[in-house]
């Protein structure tokens, strides 16, 4: 359980978890690409082990080396810190294994 973040809150996170973006009221997404589609999988399954660990499942999209995460926190209809945390933690990832 985790309380609906406000608009502010919204903004504050966004502003320091560059490349996120809203998609829309109760979604954020994040694009990113990997030097070749093995590693683009190697990401998405890195991202599966932090997702099971959160108990906490962002969308995944894979185009050949391109990905994208969406974020939402569905049991609340909204974003939550859950999802904030969340893509701090797929950034590190991201940063980690060089994605543009
Ligand atoms: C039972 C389990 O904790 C819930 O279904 C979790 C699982 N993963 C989830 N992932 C996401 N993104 N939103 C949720 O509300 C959510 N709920």
């Amino acid at each position: 359980m985790a309380d609906l973040l406000d608009e502010d809150a919204i903004s504050e996170a966004l502003g320091r978890l560059p490349g996120w973006q809203r998609e829309d009221e109760a979604t954020i997404v994040r694009f990113a690409k990997l030097p070749s589609f093995r590693e683009a999988i190697a990401t998405v399954d890195e991202v599966a082990d932090l997702a099971e660990e959160h108990d906490h499942h962002p969308d995944m999209d894979i185009r050949f080396n391109s990905l994208k995460f969406k974020l939402s926190t569905h049991s609340e209809g909204g974003l939550t810190a859950k999802d904030t945390d969340l893509a701090g933690k797929i950034s590190a990832v991201l940063d980690r294994r060089g994605a543009d």
